[in-house]
């Protein structure tokens, strides 16, 4: 089976240019201030108009508002919204567009209570726990956490890189995986070898099956 791949933080157009032509399957968008990814609707809306067809485009949130939400919706053509902070089911479920739910792991349960909580979801990503913050950490967790019963398509995120990914989807088989500081140069600034390297690795797995 073909493992998506998305490609998260995105800030600059010839970073949309890049994971595109490297095979990336979906590009994030961060409407989350405090990020050093951050994006204002106004830049992400031309980063989004500025992809080609069947590349799909992904909003990240934590905690809004949900005026907030409907704002950027009013201005971004976002295919899929990310909740990565507290937001109740009922909040996710609120704005008319599909969307997955992001949870930090400490242990199994995280992932099952989060499969039965939030069971409207497209998908669930389940990313490293951090006290301080709410994802793009750069750290990856114990993958074995994750249970083999998946009520939903798995996103596996968290410290990956083209050193791991390998890994990563031979052993975890998830629906796609999702990638931020693994391909940076720095914060918010991609780099296309990254952004190769980690995409060609995704498809060595596949290839093996
Ligand atoms: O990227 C951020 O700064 C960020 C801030 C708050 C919530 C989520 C955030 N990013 C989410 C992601 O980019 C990814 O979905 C995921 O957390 C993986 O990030 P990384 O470990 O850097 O690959």
């Amino acid at each position: 089976m073909k493992t998506r791949v998305k490609i998260c933080g995105i800030t600059r157009k010839q970073d949309v240019v890049n994971a595109t032509r490297a095979g990336a399957d979906a590009l994030g968008f961060v409407f989350y201030e405090p990020s050093p990814r951050y994006v204002a609707p106004t830049a992400a809306k031309a980063l989004v108009r500025s992809l080609p067809p069947f590349v799909s485009a992904t909003g990240l949130f934590v905690n809004p508002d949900a005026e907030y939400v409907r704002e950027v919706l009013s201005q971004v053509p976002l295919d899929m919204l990310q909740f990565h902070g507290d937001e109740s089911p009922e909040f996710c479920n609120s704005f008319g567009v599909r969307w997955i739910k992001a949870v930090r792991v400490r242990q199994s349960s995280d992932i099952e209570n989060a499969f039965r909580n939030y069971g409207n979801a497209s998908g669930l990503l389940v990313d490293a726990w951090d006290p301080d913050k709410y994802g793009g950490t750069g750290q990856a967790f114990n993958w074995s956490l994750i249970p083999e019963a998946r009520p939903l398509p798995l996103i596996l995120a968290g410290g990956l890189a083209s050193d791991n990914v390998f890994r990563a989807v031979a052993e975890v088989r998830p629906w796609a995986v999702d990638v931020s500081g693994g391909v940076e140069s720095s914060k918010g600034i991609k780099d296309v070898q990254k952004i190769t390297d980690f995409i060609n690795e995704v498809h060595r797995v596949d290839e093996t099956d």
